[in-house]
């Protein structure tokens, strides 16, 4: 926990204005797509056309800042930006007006009448027309006048004047018309706000240096550039620009944890040297009984701890000695693979029993946590679509998961080649039943589960395959219950390339809308037998999601699809096809509330084989 903070990339003050993380008033640091100008003490805001603005005030915690607009030319009523054709961000940058502002327009031409903004009679406009002296005098002699309260949408970008509309601005915050106009400047200025910023871009791992826990890698959304992710064990914050340690989010927690630490440290050193000091004496007399004794308690321990949040006793205890018999002492033979968490063996129980062993690698700090999170989840989840956990062990030098064996690999390999002579190909009815499944059993984990379970590692080499081809969800080594009342988590990016949702990079939480969008891309690697990320295919091709949708919207699906389901196809089957194309497209929506749940999703293959089953 020593490392909480560290790397922060804020720019120093700019008179007595703080710099707050992701704004960038040089090269050198916060993030550069967030540029303000400090000149001699004074910030500004510039805008397009050349026109700048000052800063006044920041807020980092609601992303807000406010910036002073121009005011007008004496007597023209112009505003002074009127060149500029008034305030003009650059959509391209993470900048836009906020809801908060009512902006009054002044010296308008009659055709702002027709217009769908107020220009009536009864318009705030013509208040502040009226009792504001400056105003009066500048612009009642055009008495056309209007008011609107900005959209606050990431599409508000610019208040505009011009001839022919209408030629001078005032803008207000949270103005309240209640009030004597005299009282409006107090609301003076215009709001905008900021998107959460992003992990910092880079081009090398040395580029990371001042994020410190972070690594560069590969974008998802923009396979074409790299950032700095966090490392495991650390979350992006975007308020702050670093990677904070998930155990001690702040500093204060660090210096408490270490108090702690070396309170517990000092209590557990005194433990430990009592507790050597009789284990000496004991071992001395009774050496091989009390070894035994103290590992039936350690195993009675974890089977409470396991068994405490179970309403039926699901999980096991498996002694270390069972499991190293069981895969001829963790043989390589019996490797079946591995992933992030770590190795995955084949073993055999004394009974007969085949179970697949997880092994945590080594090092792998999480590795316990992971295993008591995922065990606890695992002992509530009882579904036919979700590989079932068996138990653990705990008493080798690294913690393992037992899992029932699930014998016909991962669907990624079946699609993707590597048992195209082992096992024959997938037929399309059979990919809608894996599909099926798969989303039968992420519905389970969303509605049923209690609390409901987000996966949050959806891909296709996490779904298995039993010996009658039928779907088995895999890997809850990332899952993490979602808090009760909670609609989403919080997490570190640990989703995998291609299939993590882009609206995770907005507001950085996963929701059960994510793992709908992984099973989107799942669902085209079904159609298309192509990978969700494959350098082999063009550059704006690399991500499937993107690729794919490219063609859906071209109607040109069946450019796409797989040639061993495409070939000999029936009209019927072509168009189940279809259909399973434009619901993976609807998994695949940027925003996640326009994208189905997975019970709809679940619903509608189910619908699709049906109709194939009918035809
Ligand atoms: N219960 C199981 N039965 C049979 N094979 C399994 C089982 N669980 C995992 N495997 C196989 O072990 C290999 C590694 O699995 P693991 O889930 O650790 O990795 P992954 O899915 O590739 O990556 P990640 O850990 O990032 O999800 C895969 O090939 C998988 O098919």
């Amino acid at each position: 926990c020593n490392i909480c903070i560290e790397g922060t990339v804020t720019c120093p003050n700019c008179g007595n204005i703080t710099i707050p993380y992701p704004l960038s008033t040089g090269p050198s640091c916060g993030d550069q797509l967030y540029r303000v100008r400090c000149n001699f003490g004074t910030l500004f805001f510039d805008a397009l056309n050349g026109s700048s603005y000052v800063i006044t005030s920041i807020d980092p915690q609601s992303q807000r800042l406010v910036i002073r607009p121009s005011d007008w030319v004496d007597q023209a009523c112009l505003s002074a930006d009127y060149r500029s054709q008034g305030i003009f961000l650059d959509p391209s940058l993470p900048f836009n007006i906020t809801s908060s502002n009512t902006v009054v327009l002044m010296n308008c031409s009659t055709d702002m009448l027709s217009v769908a903004i107020d220009c009536t009679s009864t318009s705030v406009c013509q208040a502040y027309l009226r009792d504001n002296p400056l105003a009066a005098a500048s612009c009642s002699a055009s008495p056309v006048c209007c008011s609107l309260k900005t959209g606050g949408s990431q599409n508000e970008h610019r208040i505009r004047v011009r001839q022919d509309r209408c030629s001078a601005y005032q803008s207000f915050i949270n103005l309240d018309t209640s009030l004597p106009v005299s009282k409006w400047a107090a609301f003076s200025g215009l709001e905008l706000e900021w998107e959460l910023p992003q992990e910092p871009l880079c081009t090398s791992q040395a580029d990371c240096q001042n994020s410190a826990n972070s690594t560069c890698l590969v974008d998802p959304v923009k396979v074409m550039q790299k950032r700095c992710f966090c490392q495991s064990g650390f979350l992006w914050d975007p308020i702050t620009g670093v990677c904070y340690n998930v155990k001690c989010p702040s500093p204060e927690d660090c210096k408490k944890q270490s108090r702690g630490t070396l309170i517990g440290g000092l209590t557990i050193s005194t433990m430990v040297v009592l507790v050597g000091f009789a284990a000496l004496f004991v071992v001395h007399r009774q050496r091989e009984h009390i070894k035994e004794e103290g590992q039936l308690i350690l195993s009675k321990m974890h089977e409470d701890i396991l068994n405490a949040n179970c309403s039926s006793k699901v999980a096991m205890i498996f002694t270390g000695k069972e499991i190293t018999r069981a895969t001829s002492n963790f043989s390589r033979e019996n490797l079946l693979g591995a992933g992030g968490f770590g190795e995955v063996f084949k073993g055999t129980l004394d009974d007969g029993t085949v179970i697949a062993i997880k092994r945590a690698k080594l090092g792998n700090t999480k590795g316990i946590d992971q295993i008591l999170n995922e065990v606890r989840i695992l002992c509530q989840v009882n579904h036919r679509s979700l590989v079932r956990l068996l138990g653990c062990c705990m008493d080798l030098e690294l913690p393992l998961l037992i899992y029932e064996y699930i014998p016909y690999g991962n669907l990624f390999d079946h699609l993707h080649g590597a048992y195209i002579c082992k096992w024959a190909p997938l037929t399309w009815y059979r990919r809608l039943i894996i599909a099926h499944q798969t989303a039968e059993g992420l519905a389970y984990l969303h509605i049923s589960a209690v609390p409901p379970i987000f996966h949050r590692n959806i891909k296709s080499s996490n779904i298995l395959l039993d010996e009658k081809l039928d779907a088995k969800v895999s890997d809850f080594g990332l899952l993490r219950l979602a808090e009760s009342n909670a609609t989403h988590v919080m997490t570190c990016a640990q989703g995998i390339l291609g299939y993590l949702d882009p609206e995770y990079y907005l507001n950085f939480q996963l929701t059960d809308k994510s793992d709908v969008y992984s099973f989107g891309v799942v669902l085209l690697e079904l159609l298309t037998s192509e990978k969700a990320i494959d350098f082999n295919r063009d550059e704006e091709d690399v991500n499937l999601a993107i690729h794919i949708k490219k063609i859906l919207k071209e109607e040109r699906l069946m450019d796409a699809i797989d040639p061993v389901i495409k070939e000999g196809q029936t009209k019927l089957e072509f168009e189940t096809m279809k259909a399973l194309g434009y619901l993976a497209l609807s998994c695949l929506d940027e925003r996640r509330h326009n994208r189905p749940n997975m019970k709809k999703v679940a619903d509608e293959i189910g619908y699709i084989i049906s109709i194939l089953r009918g035809g």
